[in-house]
Parts: structure tokens; C-alpha cells; sequence
């Protein structure tokens, strides 16, 4: 997939929203990636996000409101080769990850608001596929998100 946010922002003015005041980060070796949205709600507890990386993502990216924290990571190496294999496009997190000189070699966009090296608690809590809201957006299951280097856009139809 190949395609640049802002090109897809001028095109498609009328369709896209643009999450703001964010700064993200790019770690993973897929630097342009869109599809599907899946959503996770938990924080500094990731069984949702181990979880649901084991199904089948083709077309799809899974994104997580871990509630802005930063002080574990909700992704690493392993949950992330894991979501390569079976073919999620990438994954979004409101929150953190590790493992990132991993991650910089895998075929999966990861984008995140930072990294800390420890991991987080799983207590089997979190929520799956509620609208979720970050960046003055919300997240609908169903509906399309698309990321690079420039920002996170959504839309409700698909836009490549
Ligand atoms: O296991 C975790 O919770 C996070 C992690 O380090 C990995 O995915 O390798």
C-alpha cells in the first residue's frame, strides 16, 4: 500500500478526520499502512491486544486507546511478530511500546505515542471493537484508518 495522508487529506476533504495534538511515532518497518479499523480500550493491560493480534488481520489495523500511558508498553516483539503473521496491516497505539529495534524489521506499521522498556500486566481487562476516542477522533470498528509519517486520518469509507 502506498499512499501519503496528505495527498489523501486534499482529495478527500470532505470524508477524512484527522487526529490532532498528538505527536506520534513510527516504529515499525511498514511506514505508510490503512485498513479496517479493529479497536482495543485498556490500560497498562495488553491480554486484549496479544489477543486479538492472533486472529487474522488481513486489511486491518488495530488500534488502542491505552489511555495516553507511557509508563508500560502495550506491544513488543513477540505480540508483534505474531500480528505479522497473521497479515494485520498495523497497529496504532494510544500509548506505548517496546522492543522498537525489533519492530524497525518487521513488515507491520507501529505507531505509538513512545517506547519504555518494560512491558505491561495482563489481567485479562480491556474492552474489544467500542468506539474509542483520541486526538479529537473516534475510532468506529468498521470504519478506515490510514498513517505515516505525516499523521493518523480516518474515514468511513475506504479511501484506497
Ligand atoms: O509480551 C508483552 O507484553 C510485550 C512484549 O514484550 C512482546 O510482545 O514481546
Amino acid at each position: 500500500m502506498t499512499f501519503v495522508t496528505c495527498d489523501l487529506c486534499d482529495e478527500h476533504a470532505d470524508k477524512v478526520s484527522v487526529v490532532t495534538g498528538l505527536n506520534w511515532f513510527s516504529y515499525g518497518g511498514r511506514q505508510a499502512f490503512g485498513g479496517e479499523i479493529v479497536t482495543v480500550k485498556c490500560f497498562e493491560d495488553n491480554s486484549r491486544v496479544k489477543e486479538h493480534l492472533a486472529t487474522d488481520g488481513k486489511g486491518r489495523v488495530l488500534v488502542v486507546d491505552g489511555g495516553g500511558s507511557l509508563r508500560n508498553a502495550l506491544i513488543g516483539d513477540m505480540i508483534a511478530e505474531n500480528a505479522v503473521s497473521n497479515g494485520w496491516e498495523g497497529v496504532i497505539i494510544h500509548g506505548a511500546c517496546r522492543d522498537v529495534l525489533e519492530l524497525a524489521k518487521l513488515d507491520l506499521g507501529v505507531v505509538t505515542l513512545g517506547c519504555v522498556p518494560i512491558k505491561s500486566v495482563r489481567r485479562g481487562e480491556g474492552q474489544l471493537n467500542i468506539d474509542i476516542t483520541f486526538g479529537g477522533v473516534t475510532f468506529r470498528p468498521g470504519d478506515f484508518v490510514y498513517a505515516d509519517a505525516n499523521g493518523v486520518i480516518t474515514s468511513t469509507e475506504a479511501l484506497l
